[in-house]
């Protein structure tokens, strides 16, 4: 495996507080309704299990499996879907939960798509997001934070599929 220094960016309990109150606003916000996360796979899915544990309005899931960057730190620009959902989404009110916005183009291409469905709402959530290096528009409705422009690793963000497992936002060194 390739070794890289791991410099921490935001600490476990920084992560875990804003993650309960990120759950606290979507339970406020979905107050009589039933929630249906679609966790995107793979790095999505760690934020999403702790996100839903904070939901206190009913709470489904599903998973979805996208990737555009491989083992890269750069995107292929080619969003590929490995795994569809496992249910319809019609007239459900949908959450996408990523672990992070970078270019928007994974989402420029899959809310489209998603939308062709018939939800009955579809917003984003990310953990993280990095506006500095946004090249298309993507509306984001949940924000955990907001990161400079620096490959990070942790809480489901891999680099060629390791560190995923830390329970902190690191950034990889090069
Ligand atoms: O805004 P973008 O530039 O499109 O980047 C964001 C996407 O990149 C990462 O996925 P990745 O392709 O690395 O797949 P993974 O979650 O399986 O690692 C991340 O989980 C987002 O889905
Ligand atoms: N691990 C990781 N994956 C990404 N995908 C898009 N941006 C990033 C990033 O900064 N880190
Ligand atoms: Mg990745």
């Amino acid at each position: 495996m390739e070794q890289a220094e791991i410099r921490e960016l935001i600490s476990e309990e920084a992560v875990d507080k804003r993650i309960k109150e990120m759950g606290a606003q979507i339970s406020k916000d979905y107050a009589g309704k039933e929630v249906h996360l679609i966790a995107i796979l793979k790095g999505g899915v760690f934020f999403a299990c702790e996100l839903a544990k904070r939901i206190t309005v009913p709470v489904t899931i599903d998973f979805m499996s996208v990737s555009s960057y491989g083992d890269s730190r750069e995107s292929s620009g080619i969003v590929k879907i490995a795994k569809d959902l496992d249910e319809p989404i019609e007239d459900k009110e949908v959450l996408i939960v990523e672990d992070i916005i970078d270019s928007g183009k994974t989402l420029n291409h899959l809310k489209p798509m998603l939308l062709s469905r018939k939800p009955k709402s579809i917003k984003i959530c990310t953990l993280l997001n990095k506006p500095e290096r946004r090249e298309v528009d993507v509306e984001v409705a949940y924000t955990g934070f907001d990161v400079p422009d620096e490959f990070v690793v942790g809480y489901g963000l891999d680099f060629a599929q390791n560190y995923r497992n830390l329970p902190y936002i690191g950034v990889a060194e090069e």
